[in-house]
């Protein structure tokens, strides 16, 4: 976009040449809100990797505000509209961080996957947005990319453009906060993926109420060991940035190493460690000396889904003056509480409390009927009220009304809320504790089952670290009843494996019958999705093909 012509009356826009929004604005768009600690401490880390052999590369702020500009220049080149979408294939570096700034600072929206992202799933991506640019880390260039979307292979240095973006009608003048600052495609877990729209204004005004809770300082090295293509990276990089931290990006193909993993946390000299449950599970078992060697960690900060309440307590056992912070949210606002997981973790403690909404959002539970609950210990489906809310799934308006609803307190004033699909009940102080998704609720010869509640029962035998359970359809042709079945990993310090009968035993102590896993499967370890969350479909399918 060129600089704007005057109009007449109008207040002076920006100095041709200067690139759009990277000038002194309010701090509204994504890239000025983190970069804002680049004008008042200019020198500090932004970014420390690990470069191999215990050496370090640290990216201060004034490089990585030089380099998102510099970056800036070379795509203002392509004649891409304010609002197009551009694909960014890479993980988390200081690069592809400078990367997705620029984009922002000329407000072009950005479509993070990773460089494991299957082709078929890429091209969908590419397709159901209209991407201009597909931008990749990865020198080799990917095949089947339609010929309008241009290409690009991208370093910390710059851009190499191997084909340029069709040329394109620019109807769009001004940029504003409400267009979309990225889409971040779910893992898909109810059918097809779904393109979440955030907008610089949500993800600005996530990023405000985050930082209320004080949780990372300007000393800080906040190490993010999520996908870029994962919202939890982008709240890592907000989190660090936005406290003047520095970020320690993981990179994923060291995450499931557990030597290497710890190997990264300690050269870089991380303070605090950002990641869904599933990454400490390997490092819990093989290398606990390790883990607990790391005397620079104050803080974990886990999301996504449940923290196995044996593997949580393991952690502390090794790292007991660690802060720990169950952060619950989901994309739609990118995230919504963050609570501080009590220590010590009182015995006979079934379910972790995820508190309150940040400030500036208020959580609300509503039943089947859609009315409010408010009684204590009585379970509802979680309701947000936030300033963060997506914009609506791209190309999905069904979708978007069905998760957008009108304001169960306030219907009539056009108010939208998110209806997150998980249960939760009100503790006596209106803190919430989270049961579990409202599909992984199942009836069970007419009785209404809590899939989650099975896993804590399994969890809470001593041979137990990890637990999943399925209500998995009957092979039989002859349609007999769907089976419960459970997958547990045995504890690392446990002497034998548990056998299933003794896991059925006690499982009947405690639940009805119809709630007892009839198979049991032992494994080393849990399938996980991309994002590092459980793969529960992959776990049915294994059943199907031993069947
Ligand atoms: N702390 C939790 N305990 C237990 N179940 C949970 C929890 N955090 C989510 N979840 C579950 O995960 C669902 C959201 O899944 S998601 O849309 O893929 N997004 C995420 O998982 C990450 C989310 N955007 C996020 C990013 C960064 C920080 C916090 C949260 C929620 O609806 C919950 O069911």
């Amino acid at each position: 976009m060129d600089a704007l012509p005057e109009l007449p009356g109008q207040l002076p826009v920006q100095p041709p040449g200067q690139l759009p929004g990277l000038g002194p604005h309010s701090g509204e768009f994504l890239h000025e809100f983190l970069l804002a600690a680049a004008r008042k401490s200019p020198d500090r880390p932004a970014v420390v990797e690990s470069a191999g052999a215990g050496e370090t590369t640290v990216t201060s702020y004034r490089e990585l505000s030089d380099q998102t500009r510099s970056f800036a220049e070379e795509i203002h080149g392509l004649g891409l509209d304010i609002g197009d979408r551009v694909i960014l294939e890479s993980d988390t570096t200081a690069a592809s961080i400078a990367l997705f700034l620029a984009c922002s600072s000329l407000d072009l929206t950005f479509v993070p996957v990773s460089p494991d992202t299957p082709d078929e799933r890429l091209l969908a991506i590419a397709e159901t947005t209209e991407a201009a640019l597909h931008i990749r880390a990865a020198e080799k260039p990917r095949e089947g990319i339609p010929h309008n979307v241009g290409t690009a292979c991208f370093r910390w240095g710059g851009i190499a453009v191997d084909r340029r973006p069709a040329p394109r009608v620019r109807r769009r003048r001004e940029k504003a906060v409400t267009d979309p600052a990225y889409i971040i495609f779910t893992s898909g877990t109810t059918g097809r993926p779904k393109g979440v729209v955030m907008s610089h204004r949500a993800v600005t005004a996530f990023y405000r109420g985050m930082l209320a809770h004080r949780i990372a300082t300007p000393e800080d090295r906040v190490a993010s060991t999520s996908p870029l293509q994962f919202d939890f990276s982008l709240l890592n990089i907000g989190l660090a940035l936005g406290s003047g931290a520095a970020l320690v990006p993981v990179p994923q193909a060291l995450v499931r190493w557990p030597r290497r993993f710890l190997g990264v946390l300690r050269d870089t000299g991380a303070t605090q460690v950002n990641g869904v449950p599933s990454i400490w599970r390997q490092a819990l078992r093989r290398e606990p000396e390790r883990l607990a060697a790391l005397e620079r960690l104050r803080g974990v900060l886990f999301c996504g889904e449940d923290f196995p309440l044996p593997e949580l307590r393991r952690l502390r056992e090794l790292l007991p003056d660690i802060r720990i912070v169950n952060c619950y949210g989901a994309t739609e606002s990118m995230a919504c509480s963050f609570e501080e997981v009590p220590d010590p973790l009182p015995e006979g403690t079934e379910r972790l409390s995820i508190g309150f909404a940040h400030p500036g959002a208020e959580m609300l539970l509503i039943d089947t009927e859609g009315n409010i609950v408010d009684d204590p210990h009585v379970t509802g489906e979680i309701v947000l009220r936030s300033p963060a809310l997506f914009s609506g799934y791209w190309a999905d308006p069904e979708a978007t009304d069905a998760a957008l609803i009108p304001d169960p307190l306030n219907p009539c004033s056009g108010q939208r809320v998110l209806r997150t699909g998980d249960l939760a009940h009100k503790g006596e102080g209106g803190e919430m504790y989270f049961c579990g998704r409202k599909d992984s609720q199942v009836q069970i010869r007419g009785n209404r089952v809590e899939l989650p509640e099975i896993e804590g029962r399994l969890l809470d035998h001593p041979d137990v670290t990890a637990a999943a359970v399925l209500l998995l359809g009957s092979a039989e042709p002859n349609g007999a009843e769907p089976a419960l079945t459970a997958f547990v990993v045995p504890a690392p310090q446990s002497p034998a494996p548990p056998d299933a009968a003794a896991l059925r035993t006690h499982c009947a102590t405690a639940l009805p019958a119809y709630m007892v896993p009839q198979d049991i499967h032992l494994l080393d370890a849990l399938p996980t999705t991309p994002n590092g969350k459980t793969d529960r479909p992959a776990l049915a399918a294994a059943v199907r093909e031993a069947a």
